[in-house]
């Protein structure tokens, strides 16, 4: 299921951020807490009445030197292109301003569900200060206070009942849905273009879903796949697509409707740090992953330069030590007749089972061989058993006496031994503890 992807949108210093890390704040601290995995301060991810949703405060996109009324201009844009709900906050101690009107007719116009949202409301008796922002004709108005938390639950109530309810994806499950992505200029669209105009690949004019994305459904060696979003890869001409927040945003898109994510990296130019944090979404989001370095055919070569980048991807991206990696040229189409076998593989993986029996006998070998940790106090997690969950990706819980004392090293070994027992290249794989008692 695809979350749906709130913006958030108003004038400078309303309160935007302080929302954000509001809605966000705790999220963010759990996953800064895992190695290798980069986060900004403008993408998160909120939870409200069990559903998941994708944050943007678009105020943290930077849209270069321009006067605020312009800024605005372009920030209401991409909130209006890009989200299925766009929370609109002003400032109830300043009061209206001229440059609110101007955005709330944008987004009036653009009808799509706006939640206006007066900020800075700290006190029962400001609430008259609500009033005015009645005139912005956009509804409701919700008084909240970003830094007493106030207010806040019934906003998100609201955004939650305007998400649209279509959408949804409505592929069929055996189709295999996969995108590319990577920072700008890597060469995703001519990954595509090769891929697509590949001999063999039946491509089908079914538009694709329900959503504002087009998606490019196609048939290789009678296995059906769907390119995620090529069109987002155009290059529309708004001033907005050219920075690099926006690519990471069209990634999270993406990301979040794929069952495997071709990581793009350009061999020419080496890996910079966008690269991570770009990767970095496609592995927390659990999808399977492949690291393309392309532009392979531009890389002056002896027999040790493939193995020496390697390396540097291996230490680049730690966190996708899963990851295959592929080596190809967009351009040339060398080895790109390696990638629809290789995702059709990651993907098998990422929904594969293991046989809860085989999985114990795994565990008990596993803590033999390296016995579980034990705390100051002397106590000693004990695992009781184990299951496998879910797949896609593959998530296994385990039963134990303190789920606490399960640490990151110690999951990290229960990892490795799953991994080299079973063949699950090409996909994260999550474990949890769970208390079970006696
Ligand atoms: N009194 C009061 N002050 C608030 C509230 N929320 C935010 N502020 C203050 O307003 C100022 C701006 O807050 P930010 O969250 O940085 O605002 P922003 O809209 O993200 O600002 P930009 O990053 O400039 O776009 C800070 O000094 C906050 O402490 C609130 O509910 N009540
Ligand atoms: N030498 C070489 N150049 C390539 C290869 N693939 C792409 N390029 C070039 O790299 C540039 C960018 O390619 P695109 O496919 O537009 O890259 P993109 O990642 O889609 O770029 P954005 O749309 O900006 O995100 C173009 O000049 C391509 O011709 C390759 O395999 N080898």
């Amino acid at each position: 299921m695809s979350k749906p992807v709130v913006a958030i949108v108003g004038r400078p210093n309303v309160g935007k951020s302080t929302i954000f890390n509001r809605i966000v704040g705790e999220r963010v601290a759990i996953v800064e807490d895992k190695p290798g995995v980069t986060r900004d301060r403008i993408y998160g991810t909120g939870e409200w009445l069990n559903r998941e949703f994708h944050i943007i405060d678009t105020g943290g996109i930077d849209i270069g030197d321009e006067p605020i009324v312009r800024q605005m201009r372009h920030q209401a844009e991409l909130a209006i292109d890009e989200a299925d709900v766009i929370v609109f906050i002003v400032d109830g101690k300043e009061g209206l301003t001229g440059a609110d009107e101007e955005v709330a007719q944008m987004l009036y116009r653009s009808q799509k569900p706006v939640v206006l949202a007066v900020n800075k409301v700290d006190h029962p008796e400001m609430l008259e200060r609500t009033y005015d922002f009645y005139s912005l004709g956009l509804g409701e108005v919700f008084a909240i206070s970003g830094a007493h938390g106030r207010g806040l639950g019934d906003m998100l109530d609201e955004v939650h009942s305007s998400v649209p309810q279509d959408i949804e994806d409505d592929y069929d499950a055996d189709t295999i849905k996969m995108s590319v992505i990577g920072r700008p200029n890597v060469g995703k669209s001519s990954l595509v273009n090769t891929l697509l105009g590949e001999e063999r690949v039946i491509v089908s004019n079914v538009p694709g879903t329900t959503r504002d994305a087009v998606d490019t459904p196609f048939t290789r060696d009678d296995q059906d796949y769907v390119l995620i979003d090529t069109a987002g890869m155009r290059k529309r001409g708004k001033v907005y697509e050219t920075t690099e927040k926006y690519s990471v945003l069209r990634a999270l898109k993406a990301i979040d409707r794929s069952d495997v994510v071709l990581v793009v990296i350009d061999g020419y130019e080496g890996i910079i740090e966008q690269d991570k944090k770009i990767a970095g979404y496609a592995h927390e989001a659990g999808r399977a992953v492949i690291i393309v370095v392309n532009k392979w055919d531009a890389v002056e070569k002896d027999d040790k330069t493939m193995k020496r980048f390697e390396k540097e991807v291996r230490e680049s991206f730690q966190f996708l030590n899963y990851a295959p990696i592929l080596f190809l040229s967009a351009k040339t189409k060398q080895r790109v007749q390696h990638v629809l076998p290789t995702v059709k593989e990651v993907s098998e993986r990422h929904n594969m089972r293991v046989p809860t029996n085989v999985l114990n006998d795994l565990i008990v070998d596993a803590v033999t061989m390296n016995p579980t940790p034990t705390d100051h106090r002397g106590h000693r997690l004990r695992i009781k058993y184990a299951t496998q969950v879910a797949v896609g990706p593959p998530t296994f819980v385990l039963f134990v006496n303190e789920p606490e004392l399960l640490h990151f090293s110690y999951e990290r070994f229960i990892e490795n031994q799953i991994r080299e027992t079973f063949d699950f290249e090409g996909t994260p794989i999550r474990i949890f503890a769970r208390k079970k008692n006696d």
